[in-house]
């Protein structure tokens, strides 16, 4: 069991408001019996997706209608899905380093996935001409894992790129896009979009519990009727308790509420950690503090090779990932003397952030 953790995949589930959760659940055992005796609606109660419609319209820009969400239970079954309705012959790009979940979930679907280098400024449109894929992945918001916030105009560039030909699709995978700690929002791929190429996923994961297993896809019309087709008469997805138990949580403002007051913790949270990882490390870190999401990239000058760190880390009971994890498999990445890790933050104590800086600083003395 590790005793420090620098782990992204967390929340901080101490400063969640079970009461509040509770006492929505309350309101739907009062309320809702008859739903809850019905099968939940195949793409989730549409109730639920009219107050999640109004959200990210108001959030993110995103314009759809209740019917266009379809609700699953995590990212991967809903990708899983949209995705065996395509040819395996259809070439797809992923962002490398990426997401590695996605990456793999479409090798074992037996798809042609292009790994496409990132610069500063988010993925490589040009690396994206060259390799022709037809559906581009991508994580404009946060980039998964190197952070890098895209700006406008990569946007503006990647859709231009996707509006030369109708057979092309971007799916935008916006898990990260509710904690930004200095720059304000940019308008999603999806707002910008005015083709319908655009494939929107968002998640709950980060923003309340990740075992909630509650994530959505907003669909363009044309690949709605053809998911609707396909998946019309399964009857699987997350449980009605907890989706209902949501609307309420989204409609009575909560979900706001704790999003804003999670950004102000998480914001002193990181800058704390950042100071005191400056502080220990000197001119031996660069840390490519973005200011979004729940975790940043540090790099440290080391002659330690990824292997030596990741095991040295467990027997020093430190929960640590290095970039590693996201290399894309079989995707051979040269290790120069600058290692790359992951500094996950959210679940952190703060009255721990002196004592996880100091171990991690014994792996490089
Ligand atoms: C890029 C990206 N897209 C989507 C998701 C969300 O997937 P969903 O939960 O299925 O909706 C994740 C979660 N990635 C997870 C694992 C990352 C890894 O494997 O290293 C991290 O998940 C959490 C992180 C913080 C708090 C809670 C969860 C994603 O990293």
């Amino acid at each position: 069991r590790p005793e420090v953790t620098f782990s992204h995949i967390a929340t901080d589930a101490e400063h969640f408001p079970f009461k509040k959760w509770r006492r929505y659940q309350q309101k739907v055992f009062d309320h809702h019996k008859k739903q809850l005796s019905l099968l939940p609606h195949p793409q989730g109660p549409y109730e639920l997706r009219e107050s999640i419609a109004a959200m990210i319209a108001l959030t993110r820009g995103v314009r759809c209608r209740p019917e266009q969400i379809i609700i699953g239970s995590g990212t991967q079954p809903l990708i899983h899905k949209l995705m065996s309705l395509q040819s395996r012959t259809t070439p797809i790009a992923v962002e490398n380093p990426g997401y590695q979940r996605f990456y793999q979930l479409l090798k074992d679907m037996d798809f042609k996935v292009e790994p496409i280098d990132l610069d500063e400024q988010g993925i490589s449109v040009d690396t994206i001409r060259k390799k022709d894929p037809k559906w581009v992945f991508v994580t404009p918001s946060h980039q998964f894992p190197t952070g890098t916030i895209m700006p406008i105009n990569r946007r503006i560039k990647l859709l231009n790129w996707a509006a030369e030909s109708p057979d092309r699709y971007i799916v935008e995978d916006d898990y990260d896009s509710e904690f930004k700690y200095e720059t304000d929002h940019i308008p999603s791929l999806q707002s910008l979009d005015r083709n319908r190429q655009v494939i929107y996923t968002g998640t709950f994961s980060k923003t309340l519990l990740p075992s909630l297993r509650i994530s959505y896809m907003i669909l363009p019309p044309d690949l709605l009727s053809r998911f609707r087709s396909a998946y019309g008469h399964w009857i699987d997805g997350p449980s009605g308790l907890n989706l209902w138990t949501l609307k309420y949580f989204i409609d009575k403002g909560e979900y706001s509420r704790h999003i804003k007051r999670m950004n102000a913790r998480y914001k002193a949270k990181r800058a704390k950690l950042i100071r005191e990882l400056h502080r220990v490390f000197g001119d031996k870190i660069t840390i490519h503090d973005i200011p979004a999401g729940l975790h940043f990239l540090v790099e440290i000058d080391t002659n330690l090779s990824y292997q030596d760190i990741e095991e040295q880390a467990k027997e020093r009971k430190i929960e640590l990932y290095t970039i590693r994890r996201f290399f894309l498999q079989d995707i051979k990445m040269a290790e120069t003397n600058k290692k790359k890790l992951i500094i996950g933050f959210a679940n952190m104590k703060e009255d721990k952030i002196r004592e996880s800086v100091q171990r991690l600083a014994s792996l490089f003395s």
